[in-house]
């Protein structure tokens, strides 16, 4: 089964959400960075990697956000991670078309792709929760 790994990017109180440009089925649905675990390559690694290419910055991987969830249709799996940027570089959109950070009350003003739906839900307390301070 694929692996496909996501990272929640958060900053603030606010997570990193990004638009996909393509492809052209996807393009305008908004997604954690991340993309397939290649063969070898641990869960963490492939994160790492999939955020410098899409963003050009290096993440800390943290804690799961949500369960593992099936892709309808597909032998695939999608794992998110908490994530924070390591440094001070800001994320660059290489390969989205937009990037945007997002408080816990503008989580629904996107339009995610529809498997993400539970890892959004399972977002919201935790963004709230660093808002109000309390990591
Ligand atoms: N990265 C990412 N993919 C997601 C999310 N939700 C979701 O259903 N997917 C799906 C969309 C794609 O079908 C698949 C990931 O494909 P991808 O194109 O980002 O991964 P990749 O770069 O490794 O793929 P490839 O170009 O090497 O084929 O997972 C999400 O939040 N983040």
């Amino acid at each position: 089964m694929t692996v496909i790994v996501g990272a929640a990017i958060i900053a603030d109180g606010r997570v990193l959400a990004c638009e996909r440009a393509q492809p052209a089925a996807l393009a305008g649905q908004w997604e954690f960075p991340g993309g397939k675990v290649d063969p070898g390559e641990s869960e963490t690694e492939a994160l790492i990697r999939e955020c410098v290419e899409e963003l050009e910055v290096t993440v800390i991987v943290g804690d799961r956000v949500g369960a593992d969830i099936r892709l309808t249709g597909r032998d695939a799996v999608l794992k998110v991670f908490v994530a924070e940027i390591d440094g001070p570089a800001k994320p660059r959109a290489v390969e989205h078309s937009e990037l945007r950070w997002l408080g816990a009350d503008e989580l629904d003003t996107v339009p995610w792709l529809p498997a993400d739906a539970p890892i959004v839900d399972a977002l919201r307390p935790l963004l709230s929760a660093r808002a109000a301070g309390r990591r």
